[in-house]
């Protein structure tokens, strides 16, 4: 593999990890090892910046949106967090923070890493008025019915607060809680849920709000957004939203120093189990409004803030068996199903083991007594067994050779650790499997069809490719567990709106292996409809930007698929979008088109976020930094020093507020 294939299938692995974490609240790998991976390819991009990518999980925050609910733009981005698993890390942040303000004093906001689902909340005169998930930073899903049922969510405010305003934070469920939601569901012979974090994040997606009501969810909050002018720094604003009525964690402590700020992580990381909520480790914050501005934003995460992540606790349990699971290309993955022990608050059942690699460089055997850790992360992993307690009967593990469900012979190619189910065509996980690509939120976006909805239509003989879908009739859905009249129709309506979404998008939907949407994208616009693109030779596609070798293979061998063909033949008979539709584009104003514009400073009749918002829509890219390539400086009062040097040094206009409020046509007095 050269770099950029390396790249390339680093950046695949993670998108799907943030899908399992985001989407399904189903991890497959332990959050230490995903950083440890996230961290490897920011290492790569930045040592071969020729193969950046926007869209790369380093450069965006990894949720997802959810069908079902209305997609909402957030007013201001939501971001993550960096984190870092050791103290030099925290202090390599406060050099570089050092670097930016210069030398003067520097408070922190310690406040601790609670582990559930986050939310942005808007108030408007006191009473709340929409709640969205963090989505993807830039779009959240509508919670605001889900959210209201939640009791530590104020429906009325008290005090002197802001006329609109934005509070973040995090919805938690408290282990007691969890708990007994888990006693209940053995009760009447259902599985518990694995941890806390994920049931509170699936709640959040209940479509059913008098179901969330009757879930003991909790919302801690932990920052105000939309109303710095009148705010100073993060810790009074945090009393403020406290006096307002929003349960604020008592936690959080000022300090003066990066020294007491790692008093407060010792002292956190030994006292968190008492803790109701489960947290999986500290964040760090710059206590200075001010300052948090001149250190701004990384395309991911703020500078201001950082996270540092607890150490994993680790327990001894008996493995009992090992199950196979087979996903929607044919990869199969092995899970451990161990003796249910306690750890770090949960009753762990299940193990991740990854692949046959793994199983075999552990020596993991069924019936041996091995070693569970579970850090910040959700399914536990085995990281190693205790041969001294091994049975003396005990067997090597023989990794399965045909698919645990429709029982081809597996394959193993060349270089890669997992092996695969080739019966494409045949294997029930993998058709349901595609089905659901097709249908989701960024492919063919069919509202009033879940994931659950396919299992049963292929259950039922309805759909066996995406295809089926089509010839969907309302009659024989009603009759389906579960569906109504009305639920038929919606679904029936759903299918038909897909046929409007463009081509690139259905090419992503279509399932080829390696075309993520960014490629979809790239291959739409250039062979502009899908014959042209069946036809191209493998010469002719790795000279499109960014196909190589294996991505061209793979699109060569689809279209070599017989059945492949009568399914897009199909697909063209319904009018499904397989074509560009050159449209024209509206624009509002260009005032900035093409520039990048810096923020600065504070403002007297705009926030700092409305500023920045029009700026965006006056066609202009907002920017955190002063380079070369800023094209505008929009400066208010107190702009920091070091910032005006810049702009001045490499002449970039500067503009003040009333110039500025003048360019884009604004008049306020
Ligand atoms: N295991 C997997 O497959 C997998 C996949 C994706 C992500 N992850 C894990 O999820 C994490 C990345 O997710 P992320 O982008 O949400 O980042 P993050 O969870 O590390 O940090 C950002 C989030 O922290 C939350 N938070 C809790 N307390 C806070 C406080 N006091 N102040 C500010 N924010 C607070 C907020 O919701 C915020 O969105 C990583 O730890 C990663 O390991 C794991
Ligand atoms: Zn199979």
């Amino acid at each position: 593999m050269n770099i950029g294939e390396v790249i390339e299938k680093l950046r695949e692995e993670l998108h799907a990890h943030n899908y399992n974490y985001y989407a399904l609240d189903n991890p497959t790998i332990s959050d230490f090892e995903f950083d440890q991976k996230l961290k490897e390819l920011e290492r790569l991009e930045l040592e071969n910046p020729e193969f950046y990518d926007e869209n790369s999980p380093t450069q965006r925050v990894g949720g997802v949106i959810v069908k079902n609910f209305e997609t909402v733009p957030h007013r201001y981005r939501m971001y993550s967090l960096d984190n870092s698993y050791s103290k030099e890390d925290l202090l390599e942040w406060e050099q570089r923070i050092q670097k930016v303000l210069g030398d003067v004093d520097v408070e922190y906001v310690c406040e601790l890493k609670y582990d559930g689902a986050s939310i942005s909340i808007t108030y408007e005169n006191g009473v709340i008025k929409q709640a969205l998930t963090r989505g993807d930073g830039f779009q959240g899903d509508d919670v605001t019915h889900n959210i209201k049922t939640i009791k530590s969510v104020p429906i009325k405010l008290k005090g002197d607060y802001p006329a609109i305003f934005e509070i973040r934070g995090e919805i938690v469920l408290p282990f007691k809680g969890f708990e007994q939601m888990n006693q209940d569901l053995i009760e009447i012979g259902e599985v518990p849920y694995s941890n806390p974090r994920n049931t509170a994040s699936g709640s959040l997606k209940l479509q059913d709000s008098s179901e969330v009501a009757k879930r003991p969810l909790e919302c801690l909050l932990y920052n105000v957004v939309g109303v710095n002018e009148l705010m100073e720094s993060q810790f009074s604003s945090l009393e403020k939203a406290r006096s307002w009525g929003f349960k604020v964690p008592k936690e959080a402590v000022l300090v003066k120093s990066i020294e007491e700020v790692f008093d407060f992580i010792n002292y956190w990381d030994a006292h968190r189990v008492g803790l109701p909520y489960e947290t999986d480790g500290v964040v760090v914050k710059v206590n200075s409004l001010y300052q948090q501005e001149e250190l701004g934003y990384t395309s991911k995460s703020p500078r201001w803030a950082m996270a540092y992540k607890f150490q994993a606790e680790q327990v001894e349990t008996i493995l009992e068996s090992i199950s196979y699971q087979v996903g929607r290309t044919g990869a199969i993955t092995p899970v451990a199903n161990l003796k249910a022990v306690q750890l770090a608050g949960t009753v762990v059942r299940r193990a991740s083991l990854h692949n046959a690699d793994q199983i075999e460089k552990l020596d993991i055997r069924v019936g041996d007594v091995v070693y569970v850790e579970k850090g910040g992360e959700i399914i536990p992993k085995i990281v190693g067994v205790n041969l001294e307690a091994r049975p003396e009967d005990s067997e090597p593990t023989v990794y399965i050779d045909t698919c645990p469900e429709c029982g081809t012979d597996l394959v193993r190619k060349e270089g890669e650790v997992q092996h695969y189910c080739p019966n494409f065509y045949g294997c029930a996980p993998q058709i349901v499997g595609r089905i659901q690509h097709f249908i989701s939120r960024k492919a063919m976006d069919v509202a009033g069809l879940g994931e659950e909805t396919v299992s049963l239509l292929y259950q039922s003989g309805l759909v066996t490719t995406y295809a089926d879908l089509y010839e969907l009739k309302k009659e024989e859905i009603v009759p389906l567990e579960r569906m109504a009249d009305k639920s038929a129709e919606n679904l029936i309506n759903g299918i038909e709106e897909s046929k409007k979404i463009p081509f690139e998008r259905v090419l992503y939907a279509l399932g080829i292996r390696f075309v993520g949407e960014t490629v979809a994208k790239k291959l739409a616009f250039h062979y502009k409809n899908i014959d042209a693109l069946r036809m191209a030779p493998l010469e002719d596609l790795i000279e499109v930007d960014e196909i190589g070798d294996k991505i061209a293979q793979s699109v060569i061998a689809f279209f070599e698929n017989e059945v492949n063909i009568q399914v897009i033949e199909r697909l063209k008979g319904y009018g499904v979008q397989l074509e560009v539709v050159e449209k024209e584009m509206i624009v509002h104003s260009n005032t900035f088109e093409g520039k990048t514009v810096v923020v600065s400073g504070v403002f007297t009749t705009f926030t700092r976020d409305e500023i920045k918002v029009a700026i965006e829509e006056h066609g202009g890219k907002v920017g955190s930094s002063i380079s070369a390539k800023t094209g505008f400086v929009v400066a208010g009062d107190k702009m920091g020093p070091s910032k005006l040097e810049k702009a001045q040094k490499l002449q970039i206009p500067i503009l003040d507020e009333m110039s500025f409020l003048k360019m884009i046509g604004v008049n306020r007095d």
